[in-house]
């Protein structure tokens, strides 16, 4: 299993940011996208996962495969953490709770309110949430942030062991992700064209 991007051109509150973006991520890789703040790094991110339509192009696997990581870690406040993932492994019906406590090291944690968890903590379980849902492509926006560099480390050992399985992951950041083996890809050359000066519907978008 393949994701291919073709010729991607996203919007954000109706403006087009990126257009002609293409990549391929390949079974057991993982890819991140760069560039700098408000080049639209959210907007192909959750365009690819099937949040948002695109405005041109396809994204060539099911939205189905995906598991869409935010800024937002969708955790509710009055579970345990334990109870969130549980919430989370119903959802889409696997058994991995275990499994992703492990990988974040969230066993001693397992019993506290996910409302009382550091800004670190919450994070660690937002992303344990991908473990949880057995999706092929983990789509992740800027995933390490309020991590610590043992946190790093864990979030790089769960990507590489989620790749090893023939995973996928996409994946935004500003910061170091310890992942040396995933590939690159700059979007400053695809920022979108402003609509040309005789456009006429073009000069009220
Ligand atoms: N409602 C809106 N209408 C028009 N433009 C918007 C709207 N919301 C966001 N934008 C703009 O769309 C662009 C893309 O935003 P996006 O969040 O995708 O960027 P990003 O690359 O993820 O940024 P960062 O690195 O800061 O997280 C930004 O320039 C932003 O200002």
């Amino acid at each position: 299993m393949d994701l291919h991007v073709t010729d991607l051109a996203v919007a954000r509150g109706g403006v087009p940011v990126l257009e002609g973006v293409s990549f391929t991520v390949a079974s057991g890789e993982a890819l991140v996208l760069r560039g700098p703040n408000g080049i639209g790094k959210t907007t192909l991110l959750r365009t690819v996962a099937g949040l948002q339509p695109p405005l041109a192009g396809t994204v060539g696997l099911d939205r189905e495969a995906m598991a869409y990581a935010g800024h937002s870690d969708g955790i509710k406040a009055t579970l345990s953490v334990r109870e969130n993932l549980t919430f989370w492994a119903d959802v889409f019906a696997t058994d991995r709770v275990d499994a992703a406590l492990a990988a974040f090291e969230l066993r001693p944690l397992a019993d506290r309110l996910a409302g009382n968890l550091s800004a670190g903590q919450k994070r660690r379980l937002g992303l344990a949430r991908m473990v949880v849902t057995g999706r092929p492509v983990w789509v992740m926006d800027e995933p390490t942030v309020s991590l610590d560099v043992n946190a790093v480390a864990m979030f790089a050992a769960a990507v590489r062991a989620h790749l090893a399985e023939g995973g996928m992951a996409l994946l935004a950041t500003h910061i170091e992700l310890g992942l040396a083996e995933a590939r690159l890809l700059e979007l400053g050359g695809f920022r979108a064209k402003a609509p040309a000066a005789d456009d006429f519907d073009g000069a009220f978008l």
